[in-house]
């Protein structure tokens, strides 16, 4: 298999792109037309900057409104036909990839388009070159792979063979089994796309939400495997049209589409035994029981604020570190981590984000295994000097440049609090009866989602719940819930394309996107919220109306809502299962806790997000010197 990617998929001119295909270690690139069209300079002078990366071109395409033209069309077509061997020679490309015919000037019939495509295998054969035919999934005569391969099989042509392209097979659910006959040689390439599930037309769809496999919702293991069946070697090609990655960094779409390809092979050959040449070994993905820690960066100021927000939401000092200005907070199974050392990374992260989330640590199987498996997917380790004696803990960068640690029972690193700090006795605690890390959500520019979502779930045994669309008062807000099957972990992301919504406004107030807010779960939201006003924390306020229409559309008892009133308690069900939902104000930074009470609920109180948002960004806006 020889995996390579299309320039259509990032951003830039086609230097950047080729340069960042080939910092993301692809071997072979497809030339889109529209590409080679806008650059500047000749088509060889395309092809040495491609070869001196180490590049291969591994197709030209799209070649357009082929087969089925009558004449006078069908003359002119040939003529172009031969105009793009021509360039293609100069580029130094053999395959030309033809997709079928849309335009309401061409004919049908199987027959016709095989013998069109006779001829063009003729003429490019004579030069030495290849054509492989795609069925568009909105092509006006061939939009189903089957019809393309009998065109392909009745052209009987050593130089015309078959593209497969994920996204039009499966966005039409068209059956796979057929594919499981092809011979293989005759598939000249497959072109891989993921997308999410939407209802729309295909060319829609096809042009603006493809993305990398694993990244959507298309049944892509199911495809891989029916072209596993044919025994099929070839080329294998990412070919994604998205907004998004046009709008983001070539570098690292680039990378995450390697990342992708690497992860899709090895479920293959874990699936399937098959011997991928060239795939690196990977470890297995993680089994994920939970967060050990997170870890805020503060400065001294920051600290004493932050430490009483901890003190008020019940937590208490547990440990101090050995040898660094870092303590340790505690109330159930609940760590965090408060750095104000005045050096290394926390410290640096501080002075770009302020009081902000700069590391989360998350319990896995196996802590060295899942950094080598991010190491080998591209992700970036991360090393800092520890003391003598202390835990050198592995971790990768994650989002914002924040860090993601491992940390693990079987190699021991579950000792670190043991080894790296000393205990702080505390007298008769009773805490505000706080439990687990429930869930931490993460915001993040538009352009990256589909990054992080993918870094997680490369390196996670994890699934993904649908994404959500959440009404903030200035815009809306995407909404990705990344979860293990258990709960343990879960993981929200959220990205916005309006600049005025909380989640936009606190990227450019944190300098970057990082940890919004963290949910921490209690067995008692009663006990909880009398804990929580005992102690002074501000909760953010909601409104009377919200309480009267939930009398009227809920059937919970004027007592029960009245209580739910008083404590600022927002509430979901979901058949029998409830949930229970306070929020602190925010503190400085934008950062906010919230306290969650799940009766077999395994949602994220999505109804409630528009109230909640609405009354946060009330009090920013009263905040606002001008007051408005
Ligand atoms: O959207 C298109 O026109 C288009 C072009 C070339 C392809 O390979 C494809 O899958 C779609
Ligand atoms: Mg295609």
């Amino acid at each position: 298999m020889r995996t390579a990617i299309a320039t259509v998929c990032l951003s830039g001119t086609l230097s950047e792109k080729i340069e960042a295909i080939a910092a993301a270690q692809f071997k072979g690139v497809e030339i889109f037309e529209t590409d080679l069209l806008s650059f500047n300079r000749t088509p060889a002078d395309a092809r040495r900057m491609i070869e001196d990366l180490g590049l291969e071109t591994i197709t030209f395409q799209p070649f357009r409104d082929f087969e089925g033209m009558p004449e006078p069309q069908r003359s002119k077509v040939f003529a172009r036909a031969e105009r793009k061997f021509d360039v293609m020679e100069e580029l130094g490309c053999d395959l030309l990839m033809v997709c079928s015919n849309v335009s309401p000037d061409s004919l049908g019939g199987i027959e016709r388009a095989a013998a069109d495509f006779h001829e063009l295998g003729e003429r490019a054969a004579k030069r030495g070159m290849r054509v492989a035919f795609e069925a568009l999934s909105w092509g006006r005569h061939i939009h189903d792979y089957r019809d393309a391969w009998e065109v392909v099989r009745r052209a009987d042509h050593p130089a015309v063979g078959l593209v497969l392209d994920s996204f039009h097979v499966l966005a039409r659910g068209t059956d796979l089994s057929a594919i499981r006959s092809i011979p293989a040689d005759r598939i000249f390439l497959v072109q891989m796309a993921d997308a999410p599930r939407l209802d729309m037309d295909y060319l829609s769809w096809s042009r603006h939400y493809r993305c990398f496999p694993g990244q959507g919702d298309l049944p892509i293991a199911d495809f891989m495997n029916a072209l596993q069946a044919t025994g099929f070697d070839g080329l294998l090609s990412l070919e994604i049209f998205n907004d998004r990655f046009r709008a983001g960094s070539a570098r690292s779409v680039a990378i995450d589409g390697q990342r992708s390809l690497m992860v899709m092979l090895d479920e293959l050959r874990r699936h399937t035994g098959a011997d991928i040449p060239g795939l690196p070994d990977l470890p297995a993905k993680a089994t994920c029981s939970g967060v050990e820690f997170l870890e805020f960066a503060v400065d001294e100021r920051g600290a004493l604020a932050f430490e009483r927000t901890l003190s008020g939401l019940g937590f208490r000092k547990a440990g101090l570190h050995r040898s660094k200005s870092v303590t340790r907070w505690r109330q159930g199974d609940i760590n965090i981590v408060v750095n104000a050392d005045k050096e290394g990374f926390a410290h640096s992260f501080n002075i770009t984000h302020g009081t902000s989330v700069c590391a989360m640590a998350l319990r896995v199987d196996d802590a060295p295994g899942t950094v080598n498996r991010a190491v080998t997917l591209l992700d970036q380790p991360f090393q800092q000097p520890v003391g003598p004696g202390e835990m050198n803990i592995p971790a990768v960068r994650g989002l914002g440049g924040s860090l993601l640690y491992f940390v693990d029972h079987k190699t021991g690193l579950d000792r670190l609090w043991d080894v790296d700090f000393k205990p702080v006795e505390g007298d008769d605690f009773t805490g505000a009866g706080l439990r687990t890390v429930d869930h931490i959500s993460q915001s993040m520019h538009y352009e990256e989602m589909l990054t992080w979502l993918l870094f997680y779930t490369s390196l996670l045994n994890v699934r993904t719940t649908p994404t959500q669309t959440v009404i903030d008062p200035g815009g809306v807000v995407q909404s990705q819930a990344i979860e293990t099957q258990d709960g343990s972990l879960r993981l929200i992301l959220n990205a916005s394309q309006s600049q005025r919504t909380l989640s936009s406004r606190f990227l450019s107030e944190l300098f970057g996107s990082g940890v919004q807010h963290i949910a921490l779960a209690t067995g008692d939201i009663f006990a909880t919220a009398e804990h929580l006003k005992a102690n002074g924390v501000d909760l953010l306020p909601i409104p009377e109306n919200y309480y009267d229409d939930l009398e009227g559309r809920s059937d919970l008892t004027s007592e029960e809502v009245a209580r739910l009133r008083e404590s600022n308690i927002l509430y979901d069900r979901e058949g029998g299962d409830e949930y229970f939902q306070i929020y602190t104000k925010t503190l400085e930074g934008g950062l906010f806790f919230e306290i969650v009470e799940r009766r077999g609920y395994r949602g994220y109180g999505a109804v409630n997000a528009p109230i909640r948002l609405a009354a946060q960004t009330r009090l920013a806006s009263d905040n606002l010197p001008s007051g408005i």
